[in-house]
């Protein structure tokens, strides 16, 4: 990437000059071609050898005075080697907070630091200062304060929260800060800290025993979320494995605490039923088989050995560090907290065993040619278990995944299914059956913030906090990275969008005549080729969910269909269709994000976009004899009623065919989340991974590079710089110009 305003080199220059195995090098210009294009360098880190490098990959050094910089917008040379290495210096010095113009960056520390105390919090509270302050001899007519991070704190996301929460105030306006990167870098850790911020700044005096109690409750929503929502992977022993909004009311008056809600994005649901090497199911089924007491496991069936189960068995059972049976233990008292009653708690556990019971049942190699699916012995006995658990007949279970009903002319036939198939039909059940058991804990989590909520009649704000993945490019990217990568770019386009309203109206302010180019529009393109828009009918996600309801679809149906309606043959001037290219070798489709071109795999496309439960189940559950499993199956299908286009026909049995494609549900998510982030005054913060091996004080450039371009980070500063790149408040002008 190259930088507009940056200026060329000249003989003596100190440079960065690009290195394969150092990412870059620090050297010093001893030449330049007549024609600028060649620079030779001598590199002292090589035994002085001096080296030719084409100008795109020569980059000027910033003065020493620069070094370790709090806002690395201020540089006088901005560009990537110059951008890296300020954050080097400053991580080896603990320093893992650094401004890049909007963005507060973040290096995931990889060991405590001591900056989270009271006494940080004391430092940082009213720390902001007003831009429209008088002095600042802005001549503004908005009426509205702007109050800013001060530059007499070091950068910290308590600066952030403390700038959320006094804009809050001030302005009495919603407030966001959006939380991105990559897994382990940091997300949650930091949404924790502005949660502790927030409540810590805004507890009420006058009524300082709601008050308290009501914290205690938003700080215990989180092991509930996080056993249910968390699992130990290869970058992180407790990753997050779903996108999260957490809002918290504030009434501007009194600062008191008034409510708080929370909003989930794409869980891995997939995990429950399948792990990858070293990766563990969600941290609640350890928790659950290691902590529980040993009558609670007899009422389900249930023994504590993790080996006997199948969707656990493969698993790494204890990992370092953690304590399952401990953690269940607060999960519980977190339960309690939230005001879960025992029926709840055995009802939420009563799932766990489910889906543990599903796992285990298993089907004979079939050696008949029909390939009928034949259940190995024991699983009867495992299917009776369910069936009494769910509250159905074991015959009526058995019948919903050993066959299906399929259309023949005007007739419906039962079908026997094969032994893949009956399998399936078992993981998409127990995969659907977690997603509602989760959607029912945040729904109580909420209605107990509600019940709880201060003073509903007072109008209150919010600071909502954003922890969502980042960009993600891996060597198989299937339909999961499809939704988090248009998730991303359209919080891309808010940002630059953001930037552009924050600039244009600079440049009112002083009166200048600027024709700012409003960057979110670069992204519209892609957006629409997987969304579509109202006057672009066809996009990725409208082929696909196509291709769910035409009879005979599959994904290699869906791919063809790509192909033929989306590639640019004809070369027409729809922006979109240049954004697409078809990738016939890998089976696939290649989409060109902001942060880079990704391949995408098009396998089992078609099953994670549809209902992955049969007509039958839904129908069979929503008359369980259980009021929990009836009152779960009674939800989904009145969420599937609330969207669909059709009126709900036939009643009760007929709930199931109003169902919302995964893609369908995921676009609705995401348009709601940014009507409500529009409404907000954001404030963006980036976490960096470090290293992928968990270590302090190890910092790999290249790994750090590709998080800065896939993060936006380098494009805020490649849009800043397409404006004025350095802005001088008044003061400071006249005196350099006197
Ligand atoms: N500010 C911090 N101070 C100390 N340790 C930290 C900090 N931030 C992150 N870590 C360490 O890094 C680990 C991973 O961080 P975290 O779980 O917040 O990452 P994440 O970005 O939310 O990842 P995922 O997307 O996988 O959930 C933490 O468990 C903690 O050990």
């Amino acid at each position: 990437m190259s930088y507009t305003n940056e200026t060329a080199a000249a003989a003596n220059d100190w440079v960065w000059v690009a290195d394969k195995e150092n990412t870059f090098l620090k050297g010093q210009v001893e030449s330049v071609s007549d024609d600028n294009k060649t620079y030779k360098v001598k590199i002292p880190e090589l035994q002085n050898k001096v080296r030719s490098f084409k100008a795109n990959d020569v980059h000027r050094c910033n003065p020493v005075q620069f070094d370790k910089c709090d806002d690395m917008a201020s540089l006088t040379h901005l560009n990537e080697p110059s951008v890296v290495n300020n954050l080097q210096l400053r991580y080896q010095d603990d320093l893992i907070y650094t401004y890049s113009g909007l963005f507060l960056v973040a290096v995931n520390p990889y060991k405590r630091l001591n900056i989270y105390n009271k006494d940080f919090v004391k430092l940082y509270k009213n720390s902001t200062v007003n831009l429209n302050d008088t002095s600042n001899n802005s001549e503004s007519d908005d009426d509205s304060s702007h109050l800013t991070r001060s530059s007499s704190v070091k950068p910290h996301i308590f600066a952030t929260s403390e700038e959320a929460f006094q804009n809050l105030k001030t302005n009495k306006q919603d407030q966001s800060i959006l939380v991105t990167g990559e897994s382990g870098a940091g997300k949650t850790e930091t949404t924790k800290k502005v949660i502790q911020y927030i409540l810590q700044v805004s507890t009420s005096e006058t009524n300082k025993a709601a008050s308290i109690c009501f914290e205690n409750q938003i700080l215990q929503a989180n092991p509930i979320l996080e056993s249910f929502g968390n699992a130990t992977t290869v970058r992180n022993l407790n990753s997050s494995r779903f996108g999260k909004f957490i809002k918290i009311n504030i009434l501007p008056a009194s600062n008191e605490l008034s409510g708080c809600h929370v909003d989930w994005y794409l869980l891995e649901k997939s995990r429950v039923v399948y792990q990858d090497s070293k990766e563990r199911n969600y941290h609640v089924f350890y928790q659950f088989l290691k902590g529980a007491s040993d009558s609670l496991l007899k009422e389900f069936d249930l023994n504590r050995s993790i080996y006997d189960y199948g969707y656990l068995k493969n698993t790494n059972h204890t990992i370092p560090g953690i304590n399952d049976k401990a953690e269940f233990k607060l999960l519980d008292s977190a339960f309690d907290i939230m005001n879960f009653t025992d029926t709840d708690k055995k009802n939420v556990f009563k799932i766990l065993a489910i889906i543990l019971h599903l796992g285990n049942i298993t089907f004979k190699s079939s050696s008949d040619s029909s390939r009928q699916a034949f259940l190995e012995e024991k699983s009867n006995k495992v299917i009776g278990t369910i069936a009494k658990l769910f509250g159905i007949s074991d015959t009526a279970f058995k019948d919903s995944f050993m066959s299906s009903r399929v259309k023949a002319g005007r007739d419906i036939v039962k079908q026997q299914r094969t032994s893949s198939q009956a399998k399936f039909a078992l993981d998409a059940l127990a995969k659907s059956l977690y997603e509602m058991l989760f959607q029912y804990l945040v729904n109580k989590i909420n209605d107990n913030f509600d019940v709880n909520a201060v003073d509903a009649f007072e109008e209150s704000n919010s600071v909502g906090i954003l922890d969502i993945a980042g960009f993600e490019i891996f060597e198989k990217n299937s339909f999961e990275q499809l939704c988090i990568n248009y998730t991303n770019e359209k919080l891309q386009q808010f940002f630059n969008h953001h930037m552009f309203v924050l600039e244009q109206s600079e440049y009112l302010k002083e009166g200048i005549s600027w024709q700012y180019i409003d960057f979110g529009q670069e992204l519209k393109p892609t957006i629409e080729l997987i969304e579509g828009s109202s006057s672009k009918k066809v996009s990725v996600f409208s082929i696909l969910n196509e291709e769910c309801v035409v009879p005979k679809g599959s994904d290699r149906s869906f791919l063809e269909k790509l192909h033929r309606e989306l590639e640019n043959k004809d070369k027409s001037a729809d922006k979109s269709k240049e954004k697409f290219k078809a990738n016939k070798i890998r089976d696939g489709f290649i989409i060109k994000h902001y942060a880079g071109e990704v391949d995408y795999n098009v396998d089992g496309w078609l099953d994670k976009n549809k209902d992955p439960l049969s007509n039958t189940i839904v129908e069979l559950l929503s008359n369980s004899s259980s009021p929990f499993i009836q009152e779960l199956f009674d939800e989904r299908a009145l969420q599937h009623s609330n969207v669909s286009d059709s009126p709900v026909k036939g009643g009760r049995n007929n709930k199931s065919a109003m169902f919302r494609t995964a893609a369908q549900r995921h676009k609705q998510e995401l348009q709601d989340l940014m009507k409500q982030l529009d409404c907000t005054q954001p404030h963006f913060v980036r976490c960096i991974l470090p290293n992928t091996n968990k270590r302090p004080a190890e910092f790999d450039k290249k790994l750090v590079l590709e998080q800065l371009r896939c993060n936006g980070v380098l494009e805020g500063i490649r849009i800043a710089r397409s404006g004025y790149p350095n802005k001088m408040d008044f003061h400071t002008f006249a005196e350099i110009g006197s």
